[in-house]
């Protein structure tokens, strides 16, 4: 199959020509670009409309690799991890451009499997695929996605707006996406013990909500949003140093799914370290005015999603601490408080030597 007949196998047919006119698409997959009425993609919102445009990227042996993600899930999550950044915006996704670099022993097969998931996660997200790009490669896929979406003009959540006395708050259990990586990589025996399904989903189907940010949004209580793609740490990082402000988070207050502690407990490792540092969760972390979280975790519950206070901001020079758990104690006392711990901006960081 050449790279033209490889395209239409992966797309053809996936979605529906009024799926994809309901997002304002008039010229979808085949033309130089695809175009797109902006006027009709605003629908839905609380007046008139901004832009939201993102790009991901995932690559073979640094973001999956055999063994830790089906090529379905590679699709799945390469859109999710986008969605989880539109979210972080208090948008709505709509449009997916795909690039794909495929090395040319790996099929058009494999590669349609890959958009199997991608049409998946496109389908539970509404959003209408409309272009990409398809090059070979030498040795290891590399899929890219970008992701256009739309917010309430001058509302967009931004990671520069926490101001000391919020509450800082997560939408999600932390650490559970590095725990099934690690079960991932280190499994032999195949298929992984049920009880630790939801680790390996959280790896392999991140859930990033949609539904979060946008009742964050309309709220009127957030003040700064952004969501955990690094790990906790070095996204309280992001929010402290873009609000100039300390960010100062409560260990016994950060949600930990049973799963996490049971295989954490099994492996060995302190599941703090995931928590903080693991990254993927693909939750979205920031702050509300404290007068206004009560009833933002009350809008949450309502619609059964999860929301944990885990801690507040302050001001000072920007900086991440955390209290720990009376069990970290090392009997040390500050001013009659217990003595809170810097936490490095340390996460996942290409670069890291
Ligand atoms: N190569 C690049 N060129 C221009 N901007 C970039 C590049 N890589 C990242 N950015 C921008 O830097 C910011 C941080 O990127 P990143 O850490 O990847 O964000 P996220 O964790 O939300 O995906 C974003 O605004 C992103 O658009
Ligand atoms: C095989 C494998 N090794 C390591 C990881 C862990 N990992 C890779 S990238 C990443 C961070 C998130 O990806 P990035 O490209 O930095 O996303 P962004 O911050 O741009 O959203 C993590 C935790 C993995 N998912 N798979
Ligand atoms: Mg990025
Ligand atoms: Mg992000
Ligand atoms: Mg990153």
């Amino acid at each position: 199959m050449d790279e033209f007949a490889s395209i239409r196998h992966w797309t053809a047919g996936r979605q529906t020509a009024e799926w994809q006119r309901r997002r304002g698409v008039t010229l979808g997959i085949g033309d130089d670009a695809a175009a797109v009425d902006l006027s009709l993609a605003e629908a839905g919102l609380d007046g008139a409309g901004s832009l939201l445009i993102a790009v991901d990227t995932m690559v073979e042996t640094v973001h999956f690799a055999e063994g830790t993600m089906a090529d379905e899930d590679v699709g799945y999550k390469a859109l999710a991890a986008n969605v989880s950044d539109i979210a972080a915006m208090g948008g709505v996704p709509l449009h997916a451009v795909v690039s794909v670099s495929v090395p040319s022993g790996y099929g058009s097969e494999r590669m349609r499997r890959v958009y199997d998931g991608l049409y998946v996660c496109a389908e539970q997200y509404g959003i209408a695929v409309i272009g990409g790009d398809t090059t070979s490669a030498p040795s290891h896929m590399v899929v890219s996605v970008t992701l256009t979406g739309t917010v309430e003009t001058g509302k967009e959540l931004r990671r520069s707006g926490a101001r000391p006395g919020d509450a800082v708050f997560v939408t999600g259990p932390l650490g559970m996406s590095a725990a099934g990586l690690h079960l991932l990589l280190r499994e032999e025996a195949g298929t992984p013990d049920s009880e630790y399904a939801a680790i390996v989903a959280a790896h392999k189907r991140p859930k990033p909500s949609v539904l979060a940010g946008r009742l964050l949004l309309k709220s009127g209580a957030c003040r700064s949003l952004n969501d955990v793609s690094d790990g906790l740490a070095s996204e309280a990082w992001e929010l402290a140093e873009a609000s100039g402000l300390r960010i100062v988070l409560e260990e016994g207050r950060l949600p930990k799914s049973g799963s996490l502690s049971a295989y954490a407990a099994k492996a060995g490792i302190d599941p703090l370290e995931w928590m903080l540092y693991g990254g993927e969760d693909y939750v979205l972390v920031g702050t509300v005015e404290s007068g206004g979280a009560d009833a933002v975790q009350k809008a949450f519950h309502e619609r059964g999603l999860p929301f944990y206070i885990i801690g507040k901001a302050e001001a000072g020079e920007p900086d991440v601490e955390l209290i720990p758990l009376p069990k970290n104690w090392n009997g040390e006392r500050a001013s009659g408080r217990i003595a809170r711990r810097k936490i490095g901006k340390r996460g996942y960081n290409h670069f890291d030597e």
